[in-house]
């Protein structure tokens, strides 16, 4: 059996704050004449869990596989775990987890002699603080897969693979995971699972995690920051709230006086309710106000984008 092992300095890494999880500095990427990254800077806190949203082609997934040293940049300073991703040895990448679109192998494996098999990678690289890999059995009823431990892989539908993808990209108690589009194919339910289970690894494994992801809702409810990008550079950079309050900025106020309904739209919500119920008292039910949405927000910032409103070199930062 291999000896436990510490890293050296491992112990003092996560919580100092001069030492983000990731830095990017005028990354850019092109491939062949197409400029896809156009110079991305990024500083990303050990212990936030930031979404990385835009339009299909922005460059997400290329990001997101630079950072992971699969792929290699054209230009720019890059640091993951303040290692330039190029140079990451094995015991560098032992501290990443990474959940890729599609993973369409394994096939033949039954899912628990395949995560026992893959956690004994990360054996070696266990830490005092961070015992690594999970204990197989915790990690396949962490990710919901206990009635399929001993099925082939190959049997698993869309969703069921997609926890494992999950499952494969956790076992090894990442510091930094990656998770791009990991709820694509999920019904409500695993997804609301799966949800849970990224708040406890960022709550009790202390994971910094980077998401990419198309649903609006699932970035809302997931990350504290969320990234969006397009046209090759972020566009915009604050949390969920801050993004839906600065952009659309006006809540629809709804209400019943008798049999009539109304729908206002207003910036200040609560000055026109006060007002509302001040004219009309007990008059009014049915009140609803709605604040608009992240997709709203997301949508008008893309859009002011492609129009020209919003130039490049502006960052939205909220
Ligand atoms: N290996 C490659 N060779 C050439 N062009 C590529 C390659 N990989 C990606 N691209 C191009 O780079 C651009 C960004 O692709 P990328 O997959 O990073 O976008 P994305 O934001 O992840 O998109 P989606 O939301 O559709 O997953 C696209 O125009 C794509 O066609």
């Amino acid at each position: 059996m291999t000896a436990v092992r510490a890293l050296p300095g491992d112990r003092s890494r996560p919580e100092s704050p001069e030492n983000p999880a990731i830095e990017l500095r005028d990354l850019r990427m092109r491939y062949g004449t197409n400029d896809v990254l156009r110079g991305i800077d990024l500083t990303v806190r050990r212990g936030e869990v930031i979404a990385l949203l835009g339009p299909n082609g922005a460059g997400k997934t290329t990001t997101i596989e630079i950072l992971e040293g699969f792929r290699s940049r054209s230009a720019g300073e890059v640091k993951v775990l303040g290692v330039d991703p190029v140079q990451g040895g094995e015991a560098w990448r032992a501290k990443l987890g990474v959940v890729l679109q599609t993973w369409r192998d394994h096939g033949r494996w039954k899912v628990w002699e395949l995560l026992d098999h893959l956690g004994q990678y990360y054996r070696p690289y266990a830490t005092p603080d961070r015992d690594r890999p999970m204990n197989t059995d915790e990690l396949i009823h962490t990710v919901a897969l206990h009635e399929f431990a001993h099925r082939q892989v190959k049997t698993l539908s869309g969703g069921q693979r997609r926890r494992l993808d999950v499952a494969i990209g956790i076992i090894g108690r990442p510091e930094l995971l990656f998770l791009d589009e990991p709820t694509a194919g999920f019904d409500p339910h695993a997804r609301r699972d799966f949800h849970d289970l990224v708040h406890r690894l960022a709550d009790l494994e202390d994971m910094t995690i980077l998401l990419t992801t198309h649903d609006l809702a699932e970035a809302e409810k997931l990350a504290e920051r969320i990234l969006i990008l397009a046209g090759g550079r972020i566009i915009a950079n604050g949390s969920p709230a801050a993004l839906s309050r600065q952009v659309a900025g006006k809540s629809e106020v709804r209400w019943r006086q008798g049999d009539e309904r109304f729908v206002h739209a207003t910036e200040d919500a609560t000055d026109y309710v006060r007002n509302l119920f001040a004219q009309h008292g007990e008059q009014i039910a049915d009140l609803e106000v709605q604040r608009s949405s992240l997709e709203d927000a997301y949508l008008a910032i893309v859009q002011q984008h492609e129009r020209g409103q919003r130039p490049d070199q502006e960052v939205l930062s909220l």
